[in-house]
């Protein structure tokens, strides 16, 4: 099975999860789309849902496909987020943001009851860092918040290249207006350590750490789905 397959894999799994009435926060990249696309198929049979999509361009999939949007001002309380990740541990502890909606997705993802992550295998680590942690930046003092960022880091005894997320030779501007910093640190033994840290500097708009707030992991591998709960 390729990746796009294993992909529709998890996000029909996580279908099984919606019910009628509910209030969904809807996440943003190609497995979330894959969750769109088949939550578009169950509307459009009659499944009476809202959803709240986590950046611009899941909403214009759901505009497209006929998926009924509401806001967080209409809608502040969610009952599931269905989003996908860039890594996921054994504690449910994610790397998120590769996509660049970090923000939404932790401000959807915090309004809901509960969170759903989906992925295919090549997203379960052991520890997280392989990817590269993206920091929400605010545009202003950029130099100021890039060195306030290694030394929250070095804090938490990591170190490495923090990149300006570039895209088409200007930097990448979130649905939000900011920039977004690529942090390779390596491996992350302590999440929490750096997430303070991180949250302590002025400039840091937010970040891709997202810690206690997936509830269920819902993998698709060669071998079928895994679902990871997290410790209660
Ligand atoms: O956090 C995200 C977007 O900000 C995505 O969930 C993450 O990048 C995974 O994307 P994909 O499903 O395309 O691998």
């Amino acid at each position: 099975m390729d990746a796009r397959a294993l992909k529709i894999e998890a996000a029909r799994a996580a279908l099984g999860h919606v019910r009628d009435g509910m209030r969904l926060g809807i996440g943003t990249g190609s497995t979330a789309e894959e969750f769109v696309r088949l939550l578009a198929e169950k509307v459009a049979a009659g499944m009476k849902i809202v959803g709240v999509p986590t950046s611009e361009r899941t909403a214009a999939l759901c505009r497209e496909l006929g998926v009924p949007l509401s806001t967080l001002e209409e809608t502040p309380e969610l009952d599931l987020t269905i989003d996908g990740a860039d890594e996921v541990d054994g504690k449910l502890a994610l790397i998120k943001g590769g996509g660049g909606a970090l923000l939404r997705e932790k401000i959807v993802a915090a309004a809901s009851s509960r969170m759903i992550v989906i992925a295919d295998e090549s997203k379960l680590v052991e520890t997280l860092g392989r990817f590269p942690l993206p920091i929400e930046v605010n545009r202003f003092g950029l130099g100021a918040t890039r060195l306030a960022i290694a030394r929250a880091a070095d804090a938490a005894g990591l170190s490495g290249p923090l990149t300006l997320r570039m895209t088409n030779g200007e930097p990448f501007v979130t649905d939000g207006g900011h920039f977004i910093i690529d942090a390779s640190f390596g491996r992350i033994p302590n999440p929490r350590a750096l997430s303070n840290g991180l949250h302590a500097v002025p400039g840091v708009v937010e970040h891709g750490l997202f810690l206690g707030l997936a509830d269920v992991a819902i993998i698709a591998g060669a071998d079928g789905i895994r679902t990871v709960h997290a410790a209660s």
